[in-house]
């Protein structure tokens, strides 16, 4: 059975407006910077206790595009990103799941392990000096230089997701999965790691996946927005705004109004 997506692309900055469904490669000149997509998956279906979670999911993520998914509590964005990370074997489907070899997963809590300093989590087992350089690169990249050799407990919430951050980036992904990456951070610091993760996207340009249920966190970051819904993509939205962007940016409004009404949620003005 054919998966119905409805598609809808902003294709103007002031008006995110319904397209036909658009199947080429190049909904967005700037992000077709290859043509292998990194991600592409054909109904892919997956049900837990005979309940369908994702009812025949349709995706391409052009390599180095970020995207953002959000979706109700339930709606199956963790199973989604699981699945696309290969880290699901019970997925039905066809299509690649994560078709570049380099994948790395960033999940809520940092999961660093406890009896290894900052700079060995971040080297996972790598030996030799040019591990160690690149390791210490990384920290430096994500603003902790000089805590190398600091223990996991030394550290905030919002350090030691930087440090995952350093984890991830030192295998250069091709493919970042993120869940909810910030979601237990507080309000500044995650505004702060927001304009880190872009900054990093910027500069090695991976492609990425961010789950989040924060709408604003997508669409400051993200260059396409999916709304999960009945386990498929119900709306599919390009952000088409110039980055650094900012939260106070009216033409930001829209966008958000679009992905809430998605959501079913009703703002009172
Ligand atoms: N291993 C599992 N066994 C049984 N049910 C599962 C399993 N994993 C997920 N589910 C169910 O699948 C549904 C989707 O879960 P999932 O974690 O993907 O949702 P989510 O959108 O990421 O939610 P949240 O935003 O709350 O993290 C939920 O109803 C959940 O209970």
């Amino acid at each position: 059975m054919a998966t119905h997506t409805e598609r809808l692309t902003a294709t103007g900055p002031e008006s995110p407006k319904a397209t036909t469904p658009d199947t080429s490669a190049s909904a967005s000149a700037a992000t077709a910077v290859a043509d292998r997509p990194a991600v592409q998956l054909r109904a892919l279906t997956r049900s837990f206790d005979g309940r369908k979670v994702l009812d025949g999911v349709d995706l391409d993520i052009p390599a180095g595009q970020f995207v953002a998914l959000l979706g109700h509590s339930g709606s199956g964005k963790s199973t989604l990103l699981r699945a696309v990370a290969g880290l699901d074997h019970e997925v039905v489907g066809s299509g690649r799941l994560a078709a570049p070899s380099r994948v790395s997963v960033v999940f809520q809590d940092s999961r660093l392990l406890p009896w290894r300093r900052v700079l060995d989590n971040v080297l996972l087992g790598a030996e030799g000096r040019e591990a160690a350089a690149r390791g210490r690169e990384a920290l430096a990249e994500v603003g902790l230089k000089g805590r190398e050799r600091a223990w996991p407990n030394e550290l905030s919430g919002g350090e030691a997701q930087r440090a995952a951050l350093a984890r991830s980036l030192v295998r250069e992904p091709e493919l970042l999965l993120a869940d909810e990456p910030f979601g237990a951070l507080d309000a500044l610091t995650r505004i702060k790691m927001h304009t880190l993760l872009r900054q990093l996207w910027e500069r090695h340009r991976p492609s990425v996946l961010l789950v989040t249920h924060d709408v604003d966190e997508a669409i400051v970051l993200a260059d396409r927005v999916l709304v999960l819904e009945e386990g498929r993509i119900g709306l599919d939205l390009t952000i088409d705004r110039p980055h650094p962007r900012s939260y106070r940016d009216p033409l930001l409004g829209e966008y958000r109004e679009r992905l809430l009404a998605a959501l079913g949620v009703k703002e009172d003005h």
